[in-house]
């Protein structure tokens, strides 16, 4: 059965969809979702709320210990949100982060931002287990490193990873901007299709969110998802990115 791995932003989730009910949909039509979430917005709304700022370094938030404790509350919150939206929507969901079962392994990236963490491995059996099972897994991208410390991971790249890992069909990135535009943000530049190769060549010129976005299309595609999405909705997709 094949296997979509779903990635929700936070700007596309303060915009309000029916995402919800698009994934109910495509459970009660036979195949698994697997759905990873985002927050960075709403991260940054807490963090001004207890006092506290954090930039963006390449689409990455710098990660203090104190950074990372609202990031984590905030995150599994949101989880826990998408799980009652789904449920309403009709479709058995679980939040779980990549702490649980061992799922995701971080490895802290080389820049100097804190506690941010790559994807070091994957083990996608509890994964499979819910999905075999008719649940959805939502995921919220955080893992330990291999000292057990948390990592906030960023989603974009913690879905790619599990798209990876569990050889899915295809990758979607729901955001809030209908796709991947050449000269953002002339409304006229919008990219329909791009291989890995023109990405690849792309991604020099890309700035803040779309960074990690094409980066984790790029590695996906490479790796052997057959095909990424960016798009509004799991139905709207105004960029693919191929092989
Ligand atoms: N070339 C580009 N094409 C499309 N959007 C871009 C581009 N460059 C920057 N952006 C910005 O990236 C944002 C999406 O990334 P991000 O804010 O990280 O979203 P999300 O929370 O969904 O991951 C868009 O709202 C847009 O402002
Ligand atoms: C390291 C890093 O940048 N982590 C992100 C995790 C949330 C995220 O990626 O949320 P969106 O998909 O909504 O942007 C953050 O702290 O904002």
């Amino acid at each position: 059965m094949s296997i979509t791995v779903v990635k929700y932003g936070g700007h596309a989730m303060s915009a309000g969809s029916s995402f919800a009910q698009d994934v109910a949909a495509l459970v009660k039509a036979g195949q698994k979702v697997v759905v990873v979430h985002g927050g960075g917005p709403q991260i940054s709304a807490m963090l001004d709320r207890v006092g506290l700022t954090s930039e963006f370094r390449n689409g990455l938030r710098v990660t203090t210990p104190e950074v990372m404790q609202i990031a984590r509350m905030v995150l599994l919150s949101v989880g826990k949100d998408l799980v009652g939206s789904l449920a309403r929507a009709g479709a058995k969901a679980v939040s779980l982060s990549g702490e649980d079962g061992g799922l995701i392994t971080a490895r802290r990236v080389p820049q100097d931002i804190g506690l941010v963490g790559d994807v070091a491995s994957i083990d996608p059996s509890l994964i499979h287990t819910l999905a075999d099972n008719g649940y959805v897994p939502v995921v919220s991208t955080l893992a330990p490193d291999a000292e057990g410390v948390p990592h906030n991971l960023n989603a974009d790249i913690a879905a790619g990873g599990l798209a990876i890992a569990l050889r899915a069909n295809k990758l979607v990135m729901i955001t809030d901007v209908p796709g991947l535009y050449r000269n953002w943000p002339d409304a006229s530049s919008l990219i329909e299709k791009i291989t890995a190769q023109e990405l690849e060549e792309l991604l020099p010129s890309l700035e803040k969110g779309m960074v990690p976005k094409m980066e984790a299309c790029l590695r996906a595609v490479r790796a052997g998802v057959p095909s990424a999405a960016i798009g509004t909705s799991l139905h709207a997709h105004g960029t693919v990115v191929l092989p």
